[in-house]
């Protein structure tokens, strides 16, 4: 009992098929992701607080990483296959390969070769990032999106695959995972159409926060309208994939409770305030 090591949420990528012994410049990846992910949450926080002395201080942090940029590179290292992989992947294994092509929309899109992007199953996919790597990415903030105007313009699939932990609020968190449901198209099972989420996490944001479970996830995407339909769990990565099945539940907020607390636990949480 209490003899397993704690997971950080510096665990990020699936495990290699064969274990490899890291090397410098995959710790050094490593590094510029959790730096990465620290400053962003400090950030938000002197943000929020509009403390202009620490604003800059962190600025000049990011400057000295290399910004987003750096933090791109960083992920992208990561989906080599070297380095555990294309999360996109898991995906594949989950959706049946005889229905209609799926519109899907890829938020915190790194590639436009993939997995999924390989498969043929997906026709489009919209692609979008902050700041986005080739032609065939659409740089773009999912929060800013312009709301679909005709269902035709919605998707039958959305990836969220290491997006949600990138974003430094809890509260924003809530606000993404609420607003994927505005651009899903309402299920229709004569039509073959279905609305799914797959979401990626790093293990420890549910395996190892004293805020956060797979209870609150659950509670959370309930609200929204969500049913798990698959889940997946290595040493690094949580896989889910999601049906979108009913309206969100108006006026309904799940917010921060502490589910547990050992030491060497981290603190991510996701609160959905509720829709005004
Ligand atoms: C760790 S990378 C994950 C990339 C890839 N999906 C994967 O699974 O490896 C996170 C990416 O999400 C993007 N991202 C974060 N928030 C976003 C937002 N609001 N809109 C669009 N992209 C976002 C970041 O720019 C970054 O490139």
């Amino acid at each position: 009992m209490g003899t397993q090591k704690k997971q950080s949420l510096k665990a990020g990528r699936p495990p290699t098929a064969k274990k490899t012994t890291p090397n410098l410049s995959s710790k050094a990846t490593q590094k510029t992701i959790v730096t990465f992910h620290n400053l962003s949450k400090a950030l938000a926080k002197a943000q929020a607080e509009n403390d202009q002395t620490t604003i800059s201080a962190i600025e000049t942090e990011f400057a000295k990483l290399g910004g987003l940029k750096a933090y791109q590179a960083a992920s992208i290292l990561g989906q080599s296959s070297t380095r555990g992989g294309d999360s996109s992947l898991q995906l594949l294994q989950w959706i049946p390969k005889d229905l209609p092509k799926m519109r899907m929309l890829e938020v915190g899109a790194l590639s436009t070769a993939n997995a999924c992007s390989k498969s043929g199953l997906f026709d489009p996919i919209v692609r979008i990032d902050l700041h986005s790597q080739e032609p065939g990415i659409l740089q773009q903030d999912f929060m800013e999106r312009p709301l679909p105007r005709h269902e035709d313009e919605k998707f039958d699939i959305i990836s969220l695959s290491l997006v949600l932990n990138f974003v430094p609020s809890a509260t924003q968190r809530g606000d993404m995972l609420r607003r994927t449901t505005w651009f899903l198209r309402h299920h229709d099972p004569l039509g073959g159409h279905s609305a799914l989420l797959f979401l990626v996490l790093p293990a420890p944001c549910v395996a190892n926060s004293r805020y956060f479970n797979d209870e609150r996830l659950t509670l959370i995407m309930a609200s929204l309208g969500y049913v798990c339909l698959q889940r997946k769990q290595t040493s690094k990565l949580v896989y889910y994939l999601w049906r979108w099945r009913d309206e969100p539940v108006k006026g309904e907020g799940l917010g921060k409770v502490k589910v547990r607390d050992r030491g060497g636990m981290n603190n991510f949480c996701v609160v959905l305030e509720p829709e005004t």
